[in-house]
């Protein structure tokens, strides 16, 4: 493993209260008794072993695989300016249902997160809200606009404690401003998080570029463009030893550079989306702007090769790149619509569906992908901790037999987005404890945590 960012504190505290959690499979192990008392695990036992104790709420899990509760390294909330399309409140509830206890915001937001200001505005918002954990993400250039540094310093030391970094939905494709932003953020133990798009091979680009295209007639968006700045950049962190981290990779050749470069001992760590692991390119004959998305969708040999990947360690970690929109920006033609697709609520059953049901991963591996390695590269301590006493309680609770239809009319999330509507996909969340708080039970929204400013 390649490091990880230095420690920040959560904005919840423990959750007063005690739950027993009774007869889930850990890790998809052994079934357990988990008790939860005051925010903490408090023991780990065979099914059946132990106690509720007064005024205890007990969740009966038979049959469920509990696991850390999810970390999401990639996702949008659009607070401040396109509330929208998604806000702070709707956008942590669906991260909520979807498992997740810890979501990183990304800077596109408007105004831009490039100052103190803005990221101290979401991560308070956030704090209000009360449904995960949420650290915003700092821009790396002023206005994502590519040309000058934001204040990365400032970011870091503001109370919102930024150490990830990332001009997302932009590349920042400078070498000169790159590589200072990866020598800047070493100071405080920071990463910058790269979206791999060459702007000059992707001028008007409206899908991946290759048969499909061709046979469409439409812009292609040719992989080497994606290729060719992970190879730069993967470099010039080696150059100046920093760290970098590599979102949502979306080509075979992207895993080769990147298996490359980690047999190198170059410090970089990888994601990829839920919707790379099971839809390609072909789906965009339909012409429906939902399969729209930056990267775009790709080829089933990518597809494969992405889930190789996964298996093979050479990507560390599912980062859903949740991008809600709202109807009018993609009710309208192929090229005129905005690019994205919502992830958090769907993100779990896509990985059981590409990655479990497959064989390539077992539960063990679904937890590290999903919680374990994002926490330890964004520098969560108290999230994605081993299910075991001590640690603090945020907990998923899956149920690995259902199979359920998606409807994103259904969802928590503003965005109608989903490019599975429609689909049936095994696996759903039915709990998700907080810091010690259910925020999901059988399967809805609960209640916010309650340090929070109360709004349900
Ligand atoms: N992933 C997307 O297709 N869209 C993202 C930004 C981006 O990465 O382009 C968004 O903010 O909507």
């Amino acid at each position: 493993m390649t490091g990880s960012a230095s420690s920040s504190t959560s904005q919840f505290g423990p959750a007063e209260g005690r739950i027993l959690v009774r007869g889930a499979k850990v890790l998809g192990g052994e079934a357990q008794d988990i008790l939860v008392v005051d925010g903490l695990i408090a023991e780990v036992a065979p099914a059946g072993s132990l106690e509720a104790g007064e005024g205890a709420r007990v969740i009966e899990a038979e049959g469920l695989v509990a696991l850390p509760g999810f970390v999401d390294l990639h996702t949008h909330l659009r607070e401040p300016g396109k509330e929208a399309a998604e806000t702070v409140l709707t956008g942590t509830q669906a991260a909520a249902k979807g498992g997740y206890t810890a979501v990183f915001a990304m800077a596109n937001s408007t105004p831009v997160a490039d100052s103190a200001g803005v990221v101290e505005q979401v991560f308070t918002a956030a704090k209000n809200a009360g449904w995960a954990e949420v650290r915003p993400v700092g821009a790396v250039t002023k206005g994502l606009a590519g040309a000058q540094l934001a204040d990365l310093g400032a970011m870091a030391d503001s109370r919102a404690q930024v150490r990830m970094f990332s001009d997302d939905g932009m590349c920042v494709h400078d070498a000169a401003i790159m590589r200072r932003a990866l020598e800047y953020v070493k100071a405080f133990d920071g990463f910058v998080a790269q979206h791999a798009q060459e702007p000059r091979l992707t001028e008007g680009a409206q899908m991946n570029e290759g048969e499909m295209s061709a046979t469409l007639g439409l812009p292609g968006w040719p992989a080497v463009a994606e290729e060719a700045i992970i190879a730069r950049d993967v470099l010039l962190a080696d150059h100046v030893g920093s760290r970098l981290h590599v979102c949502h990779v979306s080509t075979a050749g992207s895993v080769e550079i990147i298996r490359w470069a980690k047999e190198r001992g170059i410090a970089v760590t990888a994601e990829v989306t839920p919707h790379h692991l099971l839809l390609t390119d072909e789906l965009v004959e339909s012409f429906n702007p939902v399969y729209k998305v930056n990267p775009p969708l790709r080829t089933s040999k990518d597809v494969h090769a992405l889930r190789q990947a996964v298996a093979d360690g050479v990507i560390d970690v599912i980062g859903t790149d949740h991008a809600p929109h709202t109807e009018s920006s993609k009710s309208c033609e192929w090229s005129q619509a905005a690019m994205g697709m919502t992830g958090l609520e769907t993100a779990l059953s896509v990985v059981v569906a590409s990655l479990v049901e497959t064989g390539l991963a077992g539960w063990d591996r679904v937890a590290e992908i999903m919680s374990t390695t994002p926490a330890r590269i964004g520098g969560l301590a108290d999230q994605g901790q081993p299910l075991e006493a001590g640690s603090a309680a945020n907990i998923v609770l899956v149920d690995p037999s259902a199979s359920r239809t998606i409807d994103a009319a259904a969802m928590a999330t503003k965005g109608r987005n989903s490019p599975f509507h429609g689909m049936t996909l095994p696996a759903a969340v039915v709990a998700t404890i907080f810091h010690g708080h259910p925020t999901v039970l059988d399967g809805e929204l609960a209640t916010a945590h309650p340090a929070s400013g109360g709004r349900a």
